[in-house]
């Protein structure tokens, strides 16, 4: 963390896009920097289509953090523009451009225009994690019951 108590993220333009802006919160607490397409020629996604759609941009964030590529809630409601790894997952060692992974779930082509808001960027903290491979694991009271297991001993029915 940075004096002003701020994880720094380095982030770099690539070549052509140094008239893009570079991800933006839009209002002073918004969880997310929304990112800006990249792609200098329109992007047409026909109903049932995706793209990968380029930023103009590249990271370099602390290890213990991970970008998340999510959808606008926006343009998923107006145009069923959504992100289809949501959430992306951005690695605090790749380097290469961030890119968005949009599929149009709409009834309408939809067309990305270059500096249009296509997607959010929220970081995340990553616990430090080491797997520790065991024989047997300690005993729950849900065990193994999974996927809309529990309510079914009572109504006979799961939700
Ligand atoms: O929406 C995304 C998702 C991923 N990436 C980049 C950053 C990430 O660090 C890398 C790998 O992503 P992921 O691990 O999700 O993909 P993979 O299919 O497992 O590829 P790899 O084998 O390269 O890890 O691709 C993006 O730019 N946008
Ligand atoms: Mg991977």
């Amino acid at each position: 963390m940075s004096a002003n108590n701020a994880y720094e993220v380095r982030i770099k333009r690539l070549p052509g896009s140094d008239n893009l802006p570079l991800p933006e919160r839009m209002s002073a607490a918004a969880a997310g920097f929304d990112l800006h397409a990249a792609n200098t020629e329109p992007v047409v996604l026909a109903p049932g289509e995706r793209a990968l759609v380029p930023t103009g941009f590249a990271l370099a964030m602390p290890v213990e953090l991970e970008a998340q590529i999510r959808p606008r809630s926006g343009l998923a409601y107006k145009h069923g523009i959504t992100t289809l790894n949501s959430p992306g997952t951005i690695d605090a060692d790749y380097r290469g451009e961030v890119k968005v992974l949009l599929i149009n779930h709409g009834q309408e082509a939809f067309t990305v225009l270059r500096g249009e808001r296509i997607a959010q960027m929220v970081f995340q903290l990553v616990p430090s994690v080491r797997l520790a491979e065991v024989d047997e694991l300690d005993d729950t009271s849900r065990g193994s019951g999974g996927f809309g297991h529990t309510g079914l001993a009572a109504s006979g029915q799961s939700q």
